[in-house]
C-alpha cells in the first residue's frame, strides 16, 4: 500500500486544515481572529483598570472625571467581551461541529470508495479505525479542534508578549524565571503526550476487540447462537478480560496525568509566592504605588496564565495534529485499481471471456498460498461451476476474477485485456453477483433490488427479475408489494424476510443489474427443495446470454453447468463435465458419492 507516511508535521497539517476549512467555509475561518484582538484588549484592560481605580483614589481626582473614565472603560470592556463571545460561541464552536461532520462525511466516502483489497486488509482496517477515532470523540479534543487550538495559540502568544512588555518595566529577569518554570511544566506534558501517542495503536487494538464483543450483543444475526450455545458467559468473560486490559492501560495514563498535575500545583505555588514576596519588597523599598503593585501582580499572574494556556494549547494542538495525521493517512491511501485514467470498456451486449494466467494469491500478512498458480479460461457464455471443500479458495478465486483482490503474481484477463488496465467502475459494471452475505438497507424492496430511486425503476424488468428469482408469490402476499420497507429494526412498518427469501432477493438484484458476467455463490444454500428445484429448472434462463460462474457444495446442482472445476488447496485438480468427472472416479466423484449416498438410502428405505 502506498502512502504509509505516519506524520505530515504540524506546519503541513496547519496548511492542510486551513485549506480544507477555507474551501468549505470562509467566514468561520476568518472571524475567530477578531476574537484574538478583542481578547487581548480585554486582558490588558483587566490589569490596567484596577490601577486606574487605585491611582484615582490615591490622587483624589474629581469624582465626575473618575466616573466618566470608569464608565467608558466598562462600556468598552462589555463591547469587547461581546465580540469575543460572539466569535467564539456564535461562530467558531458551530463551525467546528460543522467541520467535524464535513470531515466525517469525506472519511466515510473514502471508506466506501476505496479498493476492496485495501478495505479488507489488516493495514487498511487499522487506517480506518484510526481515522474514525480521529473524528469520533468530542469535537473539543478530536481532529476538528485543530483550528480553535491554533486560534487559541496565536491569542495566547500575543497575550504573553503584551504582558511581557508590562513586566519588562518591572524587571526582565522575572520573565526569564517564569519561562523556566513553565518550560519544565511544558516538557513534562509533552513527554506524557508522546507516551500517549506511542500507546495509541495498543489502545486502538484493545478498543477494537472490546467493541467487537460489545457489538456482538446487539448483532441480531448471532442472537440465536448466543442463546442456543449459551454463549452469554463466554462473551461476558471475553468482555471482562478486554475491559481489564483497557482499565490497566487507562490507569497508567491516569497516573501519569495525576503526577503531572501535582507537580504543576507545586510550581504554581512557588511562582505566585515568589511574585508576592518580590512585589512587597519593592513596595517597601521603592516608590511603587498600590496601583502599580496591582498592575504588576496582575501581569505576573496573567503571564503565567498565558504561558500555561500556550503549553496546554501546544499539547492539544500536537494531539489534534496526530489526529489530522490519522485522518490524512486514510485519505491519502492510493487505490491500486485504475479510476479515471483506466481504459473504458465499450458497451457489451454479449457475454465476456475470462482468462486466468498463472494466478497466485495470498492474503496480506499471511504466507498461506490461497490460490496457487491457476490457469483457467472461461469462454464467452460458458456456465462454469467451482466446487471444493471449505477453505479451498473458491470465494477468493471469485474475488480475483471480480477485481476485488489483485493477484500477487499472474494476471486476470477480460476479453484479452488485463483487468487492472480497466477503469474500476467500468469493470465492476460488467459483473453481477449474489454472494452469501446478505446486504439490505432500510428502503423499499424495489430499491433494495434495483439500487435506484423509485422514479427511475424499470417496473417491467423488476417484475421479471422477481419472477425469475421465484419471489413473486411473496411480493403478492405483501400489502405494499415492492414498496414494502425492509429492516424493521430501523423502519417503523418494515418487514423481515426469511433467509431463503433474502437469498431470492439477492438473486433478483443480480438479475436486475443484468451484466454479462454473473456470479452465484451458493445461491440455493438457504432455499427449500422446491425453490431449489425451480432455480435449477430456470438456470439456463437466469444465465441466458451471460458468462456464469456458480459456486456450490451441492454437487447435484452442478450438472446444469457446462464445465466443473474442482479446487483443492488453491489448485484446480479436476476439470470436466459432471459425467466426465464421475467417470474419472476422482475427488469429485468421491464427494458426489458421499452426498448421493443419503439420497440413495432414503430412496431404498422408501422402497422397502
Ligand atoms: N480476508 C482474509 N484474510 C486472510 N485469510 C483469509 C481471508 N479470507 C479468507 N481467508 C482464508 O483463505 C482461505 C480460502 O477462503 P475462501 O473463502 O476462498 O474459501 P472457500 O473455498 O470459498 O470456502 P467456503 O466453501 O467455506 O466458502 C481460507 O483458509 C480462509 O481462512
Amino acid at each position: 500500500m502506498k502512502n504509509e507516511k505516519n506524520t505530515h508535521g504540524l506546519l503541513n497539517n496547519l496548511k492542510f486544515m486551513l485549506h480544507e476549512q477555507w474551501v468549505f467555509e470562509k467566514k468561520a475561518t476568518v472571524i475567530p481572529f477578531i476574537r484574538i484582538l478583542s481578547d487581548l484588549a480585554v486582558a490588558l484592560m483587566g490589569i490596567w483598570l484596577p490601577k486606574v481605580v487605585l491611582d484615582a483614589i490615591s490622587q483624589s481626582i474629581p469624582v465626575h472625571v473618575f466616573l466618566t473614565q470608569i464608565g467608558l472603560l466598562t462600556v468598552a470592556l462589555m463591547l469587547l467581551k461581546y465580540i469575543s463571545y460572539y466569535s467564539e460561541q456564535g461562530v467558531l464552536k458551530n463551525a467546528v461541529r460543522i467541520w467535524n461532520v464535513h470531515f466525517y462525511i469525506k472519511k466515510d466516502w473514502k471508506i466506501l470508495d476505496m479498493d476492496y483489497s485495501i478495505f479488507t486488509s489488516p493495514k487498511g482496517k487499522i487506517l480506518i479505525e484510526k481515522a474514525h477515532d480521529s473524528l469520533s470523540r468530542n469535537v473539543n479534543v478530536n481532529m476538528a479542534s485543530f483550528y480553535p487550538k491554533l486560534v487559541e495559540l496565536v491569542r495566547s502568544v500575543l497575550g504573553l508578549l503584551s504582558f511581557c512588555a508590562v513586566i519588562a518595566f518591572l524587571n526582565p529577569i522575572i520573565i526569564l524565571l517564569l519561562l523556566i518554570s513553565y518550560g519544565i511544566d511544558g516538557l513534562i506534558s509533552l513527554n506524557i503526550q508522546k507516551w500517549e501517542h506511542s500507546i495509541k495503536d495498543k489502545r486502538a487494538t484493545i478498543d477494537r476487540k472490546l467493541y467487537y464483543v460489545f457489538d456482538s450483543t446487539n448483532n441480531s444475526s448471532i442472537a440465536k447462537d448466543i442463546r442456543l450455545y449459551d454463549m452469554k458467559s463466554w462473551i461476558n468473560h471475553a468482555a471482562k478480560s478486554f475491559m481489564n486490559e483497557k482499565n490497566t492501560l487507562e490507569k497508567q495514563v491516569e497516573t501519569k496525568h495525576l503526577l503531572q498535575r501535582l507537580f504543576e500545583a507545586f510550581l504554581i505555588f512557588i511562582r505566585n509566592g515568589g511574585g508576592y514576596i518580590y512585589l512587597i519588597w519593592k513596595m517597601l523599598h521603592t516608590d511603587m504605588t498600590v496601583g502599580e503593585f496591582t498592575l504588576y501582580f496582575g501581569a505576573i499572574s496573567g503571564f503565567g496564565l498565558w504561558l500555561h494556556q500556550i503549553v496546554r494549547t501546544i499539547n492539544g494542538l500536537s494531539n489534534a495534529s496526530c489526529k489530522v495525521d490519522d485522518y490524512r493517512n486514510l485519505m491519502d491511501t492510493k487505490d491500486k485499481l485504475m479510476r479515471s485514467e483506466g481504459e473504458q470498456i465499450p458497451a457489451l451486449n454479449e457475454p465476456v471471456e475470462i482468462v486466468l494466467e498463472n494466478v497466485r494469491f495470498h492474503y496480506e500478512g499471511s504466507d498461506q498460498t490461497i490460490v496457487d498458480d491457476i490457469n483457467l479460461t472461461i469462454s464467452k457464455g460458458e456456465r462454469l461451476a467451482i466446487v471444493g471443500v471449505n477453505g479451498a479458495g473458491k470465494t477468493t478465486l471469485i474475488k480475483l476474477i471480480c477485481g476485488l483482490l489483485e493477484p500477487v503474481s499472474g494476471r486476470v484477463l477480460m476479453n484479452g485485456m488485463d483487468i487492472r488496465r480497466f477503469n474500476r467502475e467500468a469493470y465492476y459494471s460488467l459483473i453481477t453477483a449474489a454472494f452469501q452475505n446478505v446486504c439490505v438497507l432500510p428502503m423499499s424492496i424495489a430499491q433494495n433490488i434495483t439500487f435506484k430511486d423509485e422514479s427511475d425503476i424499470d417496473t417491467e424488468k423488476l417484475e421479471k427479475c422477481v419472477e425469475l428469482a421465484n419471489l413473486k408469490e411473496k411480493m403478492d402476499r405483501l400489502p405494499k408489494r415492492y414498496s414494502t420497507q425492509l429492516v424493521p429494526s430501523v423502519v417503523d412498518d418494515g418487514v423481515n424476510l426469511s433467509g431463503g427469501e433474502l437469498q431470492k432477493l439477492m438473486l433478483a438484484r443480480a438479475l436486475y443489474k443484468d451484466a454479462p458476467l454473473i456470479i452465484l455463490d451458493e445461491p440455493t444454500a438457504a432455499l427449500d427443495p422446491i425453490a431449489e428445484n425451480q432455480m435449477y429448472l430456470r438456470y439456463s434462463e437466469l444465465t441466458n446470454n451471460k458468462t456464469a460462474i456458480y459456486i456450490s457444495h451441492r454437487l447435484s446442482s452442478t450438472r446444469f453447468c457446462d464445465r466443473i472445476i474442482f479446487v483443492e488447496h488453491g489448485k484446480i485438480i479436476e476439470t470436466g463435465t459432471h459425467d466426465e468427472l464421475l467417470a474419472r472416479g476422482g475427488k469429485y466423484k468421491a464427494m458426489f458419492d458421499v452426498q448421493s449416498q443419503y439420497y440413495k438410502d432414503y430412496i431404498e428405505e422408501k422402497a422397502i
